[in-house]
């Protein structure tokens, strides 16, 4: 039985799936998990269809492992896995940025390797991983297909004034503009929701991915007008470690008055702020919401702030909202959290149903709710298996 793999390396997490291809040529998924909290206290589990726990693993010192280290174990642990008569065709990779040449899936070979490599910059969290996964299995099975999928594809046909910085024209035309991340989660939920209220769906509806990257994505009839998140995955909702949308003059200020290197200011912005930095003790939701300091109850504050904020702001790109939708680490399961933001929302017509949310949804607004909102979970891994195969059946 044919079976594609995908791999999605994220900022704390990396998640894994095996799907076997049916008779009909559908994607069924196998078995799958992921390997969490990386930088803090790593684990691993992987289950499969049934729900049973193939393995289980926590590193609770590993706050120096990294998502290199973690693969090794991860592919280890791989090569013993009994296939019981699944051929794996191919390997898609969730690649974060596609900078303005990649739109698209694609095939990997060595000439795009080189490419996506000289993007790394502009996604430093996630590109490099992405990429040194795609190199350890091209040097275990040089001949098995990869595929790159990426996070930025989704909102490639954005009106042209959502991917514009107000900046010279020029540095526009050099690639210097909006992007736009986290497309394959908003695909996805795209496609699940006009399966679940496909009058929603074809309305204006912001999709809320909120995991330890976050970002909103405006979407207008299931396609991406607007997100939160621009040239790279540090703007728009504060994160886990990132400070989202920053006044630029504070980062002028950080280097020439403050004595900061361009580097120490990148670590800064990308490692140590959002909710690790306002609340000085981690970037997981889950601690901060046990923790009970000022601090911790400040940075969630600030949290559902920014995200009320933001989210007014693509109504106004929408016009108008019919719908949100929660996804993600934090949007799937913290009721409280989604409590604060939709609580900010409902000058919009936004009334949340406490009871429905506490249990996570799917629907979680009122019967006569203007705005409904749903609680949707994400597969990136799946959208990632169904546009590897696409291109594996069209190279054959
Ligand atoms: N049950 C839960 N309750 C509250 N927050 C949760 C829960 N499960 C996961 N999270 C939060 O989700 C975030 C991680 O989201 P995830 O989407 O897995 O991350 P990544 O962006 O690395 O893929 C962390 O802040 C974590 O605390
Ligand atoms: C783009 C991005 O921020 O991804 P993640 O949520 O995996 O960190
Ligand atoms: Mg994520």
């Amino acid at each position: 039985m044919k079976a594609v793999v995908s791999l999605n390396s994220g900022s704390s997490s990396i998640k894994f799936s095996l799907f076997v291809l049916d008779t009909q040529g559908a994607l069924q998924f196998s078995a799958g998990g992921k390997i969490e909290k990386i930088g803090i206290a790593p684990s691993l589990k992987v289950r499969s269809v049934e729900g049973a726990i193939l393995l289980e693993r926590d590193w609770p010192d590993g706050a120096s492992l990294s998502h290199a280290d973690l693969l090794a174990d991860l592919f280890a642990w791989a090569a013993e896995y009994p296939l019981e008569g699944r051929e794996i065709i191919a390997i898609g990779h969730r690649v974060v940025h596609g900078g303005t040449e990649f739109a698209a899936p694609r095939l990997i070979e060595p000439d795009l390797l080189d490419a996506l490599e000289a993007l790394c910059p502009l996604a430093p969290l996630h590109q490099p991983h992405n990429l040194a996964a795609i190199r350890a299995i091209a040097a275990l099975s040089p001949d098995l297909p990869q595929v790159a999928c990426f996070d930025t594809a989704f909102h490639r046909d954005k009106p042209a004034l959502a991917a514009r910085l107000a900046i010279p024209r020029a540095l526009h035309d050099q690639g210097v503009r909006r992007y736009g991340f986290h497309g394959l989660s908003y695909e996805y939920i795209a496609r699940r929701l006009a399966e679940i209220d496909p009058a929603l769906a074809s309305g204006r509806v912001i999709a809320a991915h909120l995991g330890n990257g976050a970002s909103l994505c405006a979407m207008d009839a299931g396609r991406s007008i607007d997100t939160t998140m621009g040239f790279t995955a540090l703007d728009g909702l504060m994160m886990g470690t990132r400070c989202g949308s920053l006044d630029p003059g504070a980062v002028l200020h950080l280097q020439s008055q403050m004595g900061m290197s361009a580097a120490q200011v990148e670590e800064l912005l990308y490692k140590r702020s959002g909710l690790l930095g306002v609340s000085g003790l981690s970037s997981d939701m889950r601690t901060l919401a046990e923790a009970g300091t000022a601090e911790a109850e400040e940075a969630m504050d600030l949290f559902a702030w920014r995200a009320g904020r933001e989210a007014g702001a693509l109504a106004s790109s929408l016009g108008g909202l019919d719908g949100i939708v929660f996804t993600a680490g934090i949007g799937e399961n913290d009721a409280a959290m989604r409590s604060r933001i939709c609580r900010r929302l409902e000058w919009l017509g936004l009334e949340i149903d406490e009871i429905a949310n506490a249990g996570n949804g799917p629907l979680i607004s009122l019967p006569d709710s203007k705005v409904k909102a749903y609680v949707i979970a994400t597969d990136e891994e799946r959208m990632i298996a169904l546009h590897t195969l696409k291109i594996v059946e069209k190279a054959e």
